[in-house]
C-alpha cells in the first residue's frame, strides 16, 4: 500500500511538473499576444479611430468604464455638466459614443427623425413599445398623434380638478393635519418625499382611472412599481443583455414586479371599456380615456388594450418623478436663496387673497417671477440629466468639425446645453431674472428634450407644479430647519450656495432626500 500511495504520489509530482512545462511557454506567447494586440488597440483608438480626435479623456477614448462608472455612482449628470465645462461642446464618453453640448448641434439632432433613439430606450419597452421606448420614426409619428389631444390646453383644463384633488389640496389636508397637532404651529417635513407621492397620486388618477392615495398613506404599491421599472430600464442601460439569460434570474423580482404593474394597467384599461359599455359612468376626462379613445387621424387607428397599458405604465414612469424632482430642485433653490423665495412669495400674495386657490391659468398669467424660478431650476438642475442617446444614420454626420460614421452614439447632453456659455452668463448661477417675460429663453433650455420627440407631458407637468407651487407659497411659510447641511452662507468653489449632493438614476434627484429635503413649515399670516 505504502509503495502503491509512494508511486501515486511521484506521478502525480511528475505530471504537475510536465503540466506547467507545456504550459510555460504558451502562457508567454498568450501574454506576449495580449500586450501586442493592447497596443496595437491603444494606438488605434488614440491615434486612428474616426473620434479619436475629439476631445476627452484618455480613458474614455479607450473604453467605457468611465461613463459606467459614473452610471453606476449616480453621476451621469455631474460628469456630463463637468465634462462640457473642461472640453466643450462634443467630448467622447466611450471609444463609440460622443456628447453634443452645442445648442444648434442639438437642435438638428432632435428636430428631424434622423436621429433615432438608441436601443438603450428597449429597456422601457412594456410587453411591447411604448411611445416613449419606440425607435421606429413612423411608429412614433402615429402614437404621438393618437396621444396628443389628451395634452392639449382645452383638455388639459378639463383634468384640472383632479389635478388639484391629488395635487396641492392632498398636500394641504397632510400639512395642515401635521400643523394642526403641533403645540408650536410649526412642523418639519420632508418635501422630496410628499412632492413625490402627490405626482403618483396625480399620474396614477388620470392615467389609471383610480386613487391611489400614495401621500395620504405614506406609500403605495404604485410607487414599489415605478422604482422596479427604473431600476429593470437601468439596469438594461448598464447592460444589454440583462433581460436575457442567465443575467435575468438575478432580476426576476423586478421582472415579476413590472408584470404586476402591467397587468394592473391592461385591469384599468379593461375595467374602463366594461365601464362605458354598462353605461356606469360618464366619459371621464382622463389620461387612460384619451389613449382608449385616441385615434390616428389619417390612418384611423386606435390602440389595442396591450398598446393603451403600455402608454399608462410609461406615463406613470416618465411622469411621476421628473415633475416631483423638479418641484424639489426649486424649492431647495428658493431655500438657498432667501432675496428669491421673499420675491416670489411677495409675487403670490400680492396678486391673490389668502383663501384664494390659484389655478393654473391664473397662475401663468399672473404669476411671471415664480414662472421664472421654475423654468430657472429646471436650467441649472435638469431632472433629464442623461445625455439622450441617439444614433447617427447612414452615411454619417458631421459635428463641430468632427466626422462621426454611421452606428456613433450621440448624446444630447441636456447639462451641457442648459449650462451654455454661449447663451448663459454665469451659467451655474441661480438667476430667476433670466426667464422673467422672455418667452424665448425658455425656448433655450432641453431639459424637456424638444423637436420631434420633445416630452409631451411638458404643459401638464406645468399644471401640477404651478398650482401646486404657487398656492403652497400662499398658504404656508417656509424657513431650513437649525440643523440644515445646506445653507445660503455655506458656499461651493465657485461661490454659489453649495446645493444638496444629487444622485442620478434616471432622473437626477437629491442623494439623501431625507437629510437634505427637510423643511420648517408654518401657516402663512393672514394678509
Ligand atoms: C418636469 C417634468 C418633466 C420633465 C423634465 C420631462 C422630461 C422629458 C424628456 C427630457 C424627454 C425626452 C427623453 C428622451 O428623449 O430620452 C421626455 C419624454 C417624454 N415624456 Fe416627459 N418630462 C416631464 C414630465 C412628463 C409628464 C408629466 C409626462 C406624462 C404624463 C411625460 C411623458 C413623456 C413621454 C411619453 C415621453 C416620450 C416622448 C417620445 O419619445 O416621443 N413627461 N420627457
Amino acid at each position: 500500500m505504502a509503495i502503491y500511495d509512494l508511486l501515486l504520489s511521484n506521478l502525480r509530482l511528475a505530471a504537475e511538473y510536465l503540466w506547467w512545462q507545456e504550459l510555460v511557454p504558451y502562457t508567454w506567447l498568450t501574454a506576449g499576444a495580449v500586450c501586442v494586440i493592447s497596443i496595437i488597440y491603444v494606438i488605434y483608438c488614440l491615434y486612428f479611430a474616426p473620434l479619436c480626435n475629439i476631445p476627452g479623456s484618455t480613458i474614455s477614448k479607450l473604453t467605457s468604464a468611465k461613463m459606467n462608472l459614473h452610471a453606476i455612482l449616480g453621476l451621469i449628470s455631474e460628469f456630463s455638466e463637468e465634462e462640457y465645462y473642461s472640453r466643450g461642446d462634443i467630448f467622447t464618453m466611450s471609444p463609440n459614443a460622443v456628447a453634443i453640448s452645442n445648442p444648434a448641434d442639438c437642435r438638428t439632432i432632435l428636430s428631424t427623425h434622423r436621429f433615432v433613439k438608441s436601443e438603450m430606450y428597449a429597456g422601457f419597452d412594456g410587453h411591447e413599445p411604448n411611445i416613449f421606448s419606440m425607435r421606429s420614426p413612423d411608429v412614433s409619428r402615429v402614437r404621438r398623434r393618437q396621444v396628443g389631444p389628451a395634452f392639449a390646453n382645452s383638455y388639459l383644463n378639463d383634468m384640472e380638478p383632479i389635478i388639484l384633488e391629488c395635487g396641492i389640496h392632498a398636500i394641504k389636508e397632510k400639512w395642515n393635519k401635521e400643523l394642526a397637532s403641533s403645540p408650536s404651529g410649526m412642523a418639519t417635513i420632508c418635501y422630496a418625499l410628499h412632492f413625490s407621492m402627490v405626482t403618483f397620486d396625480i399620474i396614477g388618477a388620470l392615467g389609471f382611472g383610480q386613487r391611489f392615495n400614495a401621500l395620504r398613506d405614506d406609500k403605495s404599491k404604485m410607487v414599489r412599481w415605478v422604482e422596479d421599472y427604473n431600476k429593470l430600464a437601468m439596469a438594461r442601460l448598464a447592460y444589454s443583455g440583462a433581460h436575457s439569460f442567465p443575467t435575468n434570474l438575478l432580476l426576476r423580482r423586478l421582472m415579476k414586479s413590472k408584470d404586476e404593474f402591467l397587468a394592473f394597467g391592461m385591469a384599468a384599461a379593461e375595467l374602463r371599456r366594461e365601464q362605458l359599455r354598462r353605461g356606469d359612468i360618464e366619459k371621464p376626462k382622463d389620461l387612460l380615456q384619451i389613449l382608449i379613445d385616441g385615434q390616428d387621424p389619417d390612418s384611423k387607428a386606435k390602440m389595442t388594450d396591450t398598446q393603451v397599458t403600455a402608454e399608462n405604465t410609461i406615463f406613470m414612469v416618465a411622469g411621476s418623478d421628473t415633475t416631483s424632482l423638479t418641484m424639489t430642485w426649486t424649492l431647495h433653490y428658493l431655500l438657498l436663496h432667501p432675496e428669491v423665495y421673499h420675491k416670489v412669495t411677495a409675487e403670490v400674495r400680492r396678486e391673490f387673497p389668502r383663501h384664494h386657490l390659484i389655478t393654473y391659468a391664473e397662475g401663468k398669467a399672473r404669476l411671471p417671477y415664480l414662472d421664472a424660478c421654475i423654468f430657472e431650476s429646471m436650467r441649472v438642475r435638469p431632472v433629464s440629466g442623461v445625455p439622450m442617446p441617439r444614433i447617427v444614420p447612414e452615411g454619417g454626420a458631421t459635428f463641430q468639425g468632427h466626422f462621426l460614421p454611421a452606428g456613433t452614439m450621440l448624446g444630447v447632453n441636456v447639462c451641457g446645453f442648459n449650462h451654455h456659455q454661449g447663451i448663459w452668463s454665469n451659467p451655474r448661477q441661480f438667476i430667476p431674472e433670466r426667464f422673467l417675460n422672455d418667452e424665448k429663453a425658455k425656448n433655450n433650455i432641453l431639459t424637456f428634450s424638444a423637436g420631434v420627440r420633445v416630452c409631451p407631458g411638458r404643459v401638464l407637468a406645468q399644471y401640477e407644479m404651478i398650482t401646486i407651487i404657487a398656492n403652497m407659497l400662499k398658504d404656508y411659510d417656509f424657513s431650513l430647519p437649525a440643523d440644515s447641511l445646506f445653507t445660503p452662507n455655506r458656499l461651493d468653489k465657485h461661490g454659489n450656495p453649495l446645493t444638496m449632493p444629487r444622485f442620478q438614476s434616471l432622473t437626477v434627484g437629491p442623494k439623501y432626500p431625507e437629510r437634505d429635503c427637510r423643511v420648517v413649515i408654518a401657516a402663512a399670516p393672514e394678509y
